[in-house]
């Protein structure tokens, strides 16, 4: 204001020495020397005036970060204020820029700025931030997840490849055998797909074919195998050659070949991360969550158990990734373009497979969950088993678990459960269930190869992380009636419950290793301290159980010549 004066000032003055100069007429020598005076004054006061415009000018331009507060007009994507990114930045000087009337170039505010960086990037910063990422690792250096395991025999493997003297000795064939280097060799290329080059060399083998081959009677995989990672990296990013739909289940979902023949399992998104299961459905109604599939394969990992075939999130495009190249004509005919412009399909299946139940992209781009393809089931023949503890999937009646608390003491004298490992192992599942609050488990199933002496996959996550506001009970039905868990499991859930590592926070972190966790994180912050809710009432269950029984705690570490404080019992 007060420059705007002075502008206003200086031109008045400039105005009436004009008009005094003409008023005067002065002689033509003096009229000269006065002329060339006023007009070294009007110049001096035309630079003054100059000057304070652009002082005020500065002095009115708006903070650069009021600009990102418009709703809409932020030209960075938002960041989660959890994300170090933001709260690095959130640190900054908010308005620098404000005392730029003192400090005219911005130095100040500048040299502000770079102490603040300084000071986030301190080594003990550093130190917190390091700390902050690796409490995945630091659980996974734990010796509880990196117990001994007994010597492996050549049948404790799913599948291994013949060596050339055993095909030559002419030894029946064993269907667990997977076919001799020159049996590989694809004679004619199909369009788009590789050159088949795999010898008997691991080093050949495409990531797919390692994780079929490093198949184990006690788990699906290896965690400290590097292969696991170029697996789900391999998921995420190889082109689709085919798309179909999978049959077997109730629910639409999509097998994906890639180049070089590995094979994945495709669930599509159908509702928001945020959206909570209604209460008035049954879960045998509910909606599959392609997020539910990959959290539950970190946190089966976060577990130890390795018992769910490696799943990530990956965005498709349904137009040309499912579309163009489907060769199934029951899928191909349910394309459709919505009112809102977006490609949607909806397949045959028995489930939400209508018009009114359409996947859709937006307006080609899908998120689904990618997983791993067991191998086929001519090499790896699996047995279906009904669970125990199956629910009724009826709106009417009730389960005889459901009705009979000493349910376990039959189950305890029936084979499979009568003896090894089996009653642990599916105390084991429903924990892993009731954590993620998955009620759909009425089978499970196992390798044939591997007889009764092996672990469960826990496939067919869909219908798990459904609510996040109540847990299920019934879920841990097998724990609580059975009052048995594996030592390995229950040393496992403390350290899990420890304030130094919490589950919520390690599965945040394994988490946001998912390539889909940049669209918005995988299990929202709800979800994730439901699971720390559900953990302590697992332990507190055992707690209970072992304050009226004794025999509570299966010690599998002795087995394994682990000897632990026996702070667990
Ligand atoms: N990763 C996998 N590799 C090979 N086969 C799989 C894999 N995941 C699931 N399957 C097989 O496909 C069948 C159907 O898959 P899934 O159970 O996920 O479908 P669903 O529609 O959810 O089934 P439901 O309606 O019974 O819950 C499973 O019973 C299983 O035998
Ligand atoms: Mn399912």
């Amino acid at each position: 204001m007060q420059s705007r004066r002075q502008v206003e000032e200086t031109e008045g003055r400039e105005k009436r020495l004009l008009k005094i100069m003409v008023k005067w007429n002065l002689s033509q020598s003096t009229r000269s020397i006065y002329l060339g005076l006023a007009c070294l004054s009007l110049t001096l006061h035309l630079l003054l005036a100059c000057f304070c415009l652009s002082v005020l000018q500065t002095a009115c331009t708006p903070p650069a970060s009021s600009t990102s507060s418009i709703p809409g007009t932020d030209p960075q994507p938002r960041q989660s204020s959890s994300s170090p990114a933001a709260s690095s930045s959130d640190k900054l000087p908010s308005g620098p820029r404000e005392s730029n009337t003192s400090d005219p170039d911005g130095e100040e505010s500048l040299r502000a700025e770079k102490d603040e960086e300084k000071k986030l990037t301190r080594p003990e910063n550093l130190k917190q931030k390091v700390k902050g990422r690796s409490k995945l690792e630091e659980l996974f250096t734990h010796p509880l997840y990196n117990l001994p395991r007994p010597p492996m025999q050549q049948d404790d493997w799913l599948l291994r490849v013949k060596s050339e003297e055993e095909e030559k000795g002419g030894e029946e064939e064993e269907e667990d055998f997977l076919p001799h280097d020159s049996e590989w060799q694809s004679a004619s290329q199909e369009e788009g797909y590789d050159k088949i080059t795999w010898t008997s060399d691991k080093e050949t083998h495409p990531p797919w074919l390692r994780f079929h081959l490093g198949i184990s009677r006690w788990e699906l995989y290896d965690r400290k195998d590097s292969n696991l990672d170029q697996l789900t990296h391999y998921l995420a990013t190889q082109p689709i050659l085919g798309a179909v739909q999978k049959t077997g289940g109730t629910q639409l979902k999509l097998l994906v070949t890639f180049p070089n023949y590995g094979q994945a399992l495709l669930k599509p998104m159908r509702q928001s991360r945020e959206a909570e299961t209604d209460t008035n459905l049954f879960y045998f109604s509910d909606f599959e969550r392609h997020n539910a599939e990959i959290a539950a394969f970190h946190l089966d990992r976060v577990l130890g158990f390795n018992r769910i075939p490696p799943v990530v999130g990956r965005l498709v495009n349904v137009t040309s990734e499912v579309r163009e190249l489907t060769t199934d004509r029951r899928l191909a005919k349910t394309f459709f373009t919505s009112p809102a412009g977006n490609v949607c399909f909806y397949g045959q299946c028995e489930y939400y497979c209508s018009t009114e139940n359409p996947v859709c992209g937006r307006p080609h781009a899908l998120e689904v969950s990618v997983a791993t393809m067991l191998p086929d089931l001519s090499l790896a023949p699996r047995r279906s088993w009904r669970s125990p503890w199956r629910r009724s999937y009826s709106r009417t009646k009730l389960a005889q678990w459901e009705t009979n608390p000493a349910y376990c003491d039959k189950v305890k004298e029936t084979p499979p459960y009568n003896h090894g490992t089996r009653l642990v192992d599916l105390i084991d599942m429903a924990v892993l269930d009731f954590l993620m609050s998955n009620m759909d488990r009425h089978h499970y199933e196992t390798f044939e190869s591997f007889g009764n002496q092996t672990f469960l996959l826990h496939l067919d996550n869909g219908r798990a992380f459904g609510r996040h506001s109540q847990d299920e009970p019934s879920i841990l039905a097998p724990l609580k009636q059975c009052c048995r868990i594996r030592r390995s499991t229950l040393l496992r859930l403390r350290l899990l419950s420890l304030p130094h590592l919490r589950l919520s926070e390690v599965m945040r972190e394994s988490l946001a290793a998912d390539p889909l966790a940049v669209v918005a994180p995988l299990l929202s912050e709800p979800h994730l301290s439901a699971l720390d809710r559900r953990l302590a009432k697992v332990l507190k269950v055992v707690e209970v159980c072992q304050e009226r029984h004794r025999e509570v705690v299966y010690d599998d570490l002795e087995e394994a010549g682990q000897h632990y404080d026996s702070q667990s019992d």
